[in-house]
């Protein structure tokens, strides 16, 4: 089991901003969290990675039981997160390749010097991830998009177990956009690929890729299961409290108003 959470409530300040959380992720799935703003995205996300620690309830991730051992940094070794809120945490004078080699040390900065697996690693990447036109150009000068790939490869030289795709697309226009979808399919689609976790409030970014899919409301679980069941015009009619239509093309789905 990669998630497994059961009845997690989340206090802050007084108030309750996660609920009763029930929520359990096989290996071989690929999930959408999907939520309004404010619905706890950001909550949720920081307690699966031990940055919070649940009130009440019980759960593991990645076979790790909280409360149990100590987890955090062992724990978020083995978690990559990527979301456009990290991109302004690096060095701008940093390399593409060296921002991706950084990801095997599990740090900002790049203090170690590394062996040549770790090089070549970091070339397959590179590659991969269709880095190499600006490999060695500076991370300040990249490009929103540029930047996320960048940092898609930074969390995959660590080979983590979950990837935590928070919001990649933010900023970025419809080409750029659909260009990162499509790497984020390749990735699903390699060998050993760790499970994703896409985290969401654009309901037409959800690839065919994402067999599950959990909405997220006030807090609470509003749904979960498999995408095709999840995402149907009553279900997100009523989840938004507004009549709208689910319009499925290509095994993609659009919201419109009804
Ligand atoms: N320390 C805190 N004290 C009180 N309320 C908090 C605290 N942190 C978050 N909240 C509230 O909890 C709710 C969930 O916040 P969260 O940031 O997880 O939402 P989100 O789904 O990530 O939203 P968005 O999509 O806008 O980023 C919000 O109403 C927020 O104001």
């Amino acid at each position: 089991m990669i998630i497994d959470m059961e009845n997690v409530s989340l206090m802050k300040d007084g108030k309750w901003i996660l609920k009763d959380i029930h929520w359990k992720v096989d290996k071989g799935e690929s999930w959408v969290v999907y939520g309004l703003n404010g619905a706890g995205k950001t909550a949720l996300l920081n307690t699966l990675c031990a940055y919070n620690f649940p009130t009440k309830g019980k759960m593991e991730v990645l076979g790790r039981e909280f409360g149990k051992v100590m987890l955090g940094e062992e724990l978020r070794k083995q978690i990559g997160f990527v979301s456009s809120s990290l991109q302004q945490k690096f060095n701008l004078s940093y390399n593409s390749f060296e921002i991706i080699l950084s990801g095997a040390y599990a740090s900002i900065g790049l203090y170690e010097k590394p062996t040549q697996e770790i090089r070549e690693k970091a070339i397959s990447l590179l590659e991969q991830l269709g880095c190499m036109p600006y490999a060695n150009r500076s991370y300040g000068t990249l490009s929103q998009g540029e930047k996320q790939r960048v940092l898609i490869g930074r969390a995959l030289m660590a080979e983590p177990g979950l990837l935590i795709l928070d919001e990649p697309t933010n900023g970025l226009d419809f080409v750029a956009k659909e260009q990162l979808l499509d790497t984020i399919d390749k990735i699903s689609r390699t060998e050993n690929a760790p499970t994703l976790l896409y985290v969401t409030h654009h309901v037409d970014e959800i690839l065919p890729v994402f067999s599950h899919t959990l909405l997220l409301k006030k807090g609470e679980v509003f749904a979960t299961g498999k995408t095709k069941d999840v995402l149907t015009s009553a279900r997100l009619s009523d989840f938004f409290h507004l009549d709208v239509e689910v319009l499925w093309n290509h095994d993609r789905p659009a919201l419109v108003r009804a």
